[in-house]
C-alpha cells in the first residue's frame, strides 16, 4: 500500500544524493587541483565526448515515453540546447570546440578511436534506462544536474588558472552549462515532485538518481584506470 508522502523531505532525499556525486571522484579532484596531464586531460575530453552525443538520444527516449505535452514543450528545449539550430551551433559543438582547444583533432574524437570499453557501457546504460524505464524516472536521473553548477563552475578556474595551454575559447561549453544546468534541473525538479506523490513513487526517483551517479562514477573510473599518467 502506497501513501502519499511530503515534498520537503522526497527533494531533501533527492539532494542528499549530491553525496555520491562525480565532483568527489578521485579524477576530478586531481583535475581541479590541476594535476592532470596533458594526454590525461585529452583522455577525459574525448571519452566524455561519448555522454555528450548521447545525451540528445537519452532525451528523444524520455520525450517518446512522456504523454504529457506540457512536459514535452519544455524537453525538447534540451535536445536544441546540444544538437544546436542554424546560427547556434549547441553543446555538442561546442564540446568538438572543446577538443581542438585541448589539441585533439574533431576526427580523432567523432571516429571514438579513443573510447574505452567502460565508458561506452555506463553511457549505453544512461541510455538504455531512459529506454525502458518509466519517463518519470528517467527525468530524475537527470537530476544530477542539480549538483553540477559547483562543479563547472570550479572547473572552470582550474582550467583558466592550471591549463594555460588550453585555448580559454575552448571553454565555452562549461559557459553556457553554468546557465542552462541550474534552469534544467529546476524544471526536471518540479516535473518529479508533481509527479512523484507516493512512497513507492519517490523511492524509484531517488533510486533512478542514485543509479545516474554511478554512471557519472563509473564514467569517471574508467577514464582514470586509462589515462594513469
Ligand atoms: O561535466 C559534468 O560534470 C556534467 C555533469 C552532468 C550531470 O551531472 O549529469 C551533465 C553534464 N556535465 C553536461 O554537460 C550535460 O549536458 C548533462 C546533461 C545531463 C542529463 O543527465 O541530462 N547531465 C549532464
Amino acid at each position: 500500500m502506497t501513501t502519499l508522502a511530503d515534498t520537503d523531505s522526497f527533494v531533501s532525499a533527492l539532494r542528499a544524493q549530491a553525496q555520491r556525486y562525480h565532483d568527489r571522484h578521485p579524477f576530478h579532484l586531481r583535475m581541479n587541483a590541476g594535476r592532470l596531464s596533458r594526454r590525461q586531460v585529452r583522455g577525459w575530453v574525448a571519452n566524455r565526448f561519448y555522454y555528450q552525443e548521447n545525451i540528445p538520444r537519452k532525451d528523444a527516449a524520455i520525450l517518446a515515453n512522456c504523454p504529457n505535452r506540457e512536459v514535452r514543450r519544455r524537453w525538447i528545449r534540451r535536445i536544441v540546447d546540444h544538437d544546436g539550430t542554424a546560427g547556434d551551433e549547441g553543446g555538442i559543438e561546442a564540446w568538438l570546440r572543446l577538443a581542438e582547444a585541448v589539441g585533439l583533432t574533431r576526427e580523432e574524437v567523432l571516429d571514438q578511436r579513443h573510447l574505452v570499453p567502460g565508458v561506452r557501457f555506463a553511457v549505453d546504460a544512461y541510455i538504455v534506462f531512459a529506454r525502458t524505464r518509466p519517463w518519470v524516472e528517467a527525468v530524475a536521473s537527470s537530476l544530477t544536474e542539480l549538483f553540477a553548477p559547483d562543479l563547472m563552475a570550479e572547473r572552470l578556474a582550474a582550467f583558466e588558472r592550471y591549463y594555460p595551454w588550453i585555448d580559454p575559447g575552448g571553454l565555452t561549453y562549461f559557459r553556457s552549462r553554468l546557465a542552462q544546468a541550474p534552469r534544467d534541473s529546476e524544471h526536471a525538479l518540479r516535473v518529479v515532485t508533481e509527479h512523484c506523490r507516493s512512497r513507492d513513487e519517490q523511492a524509484r526517483a531517488v533510486a533512478a538518481l542514485s543509479f545516474k551517479c554511478d554512471v557519472l562514477w563509473s564514467i569517471l573510473d574508467a577514464i582514470d584506470h586509462a589515462y594513469p599518467d
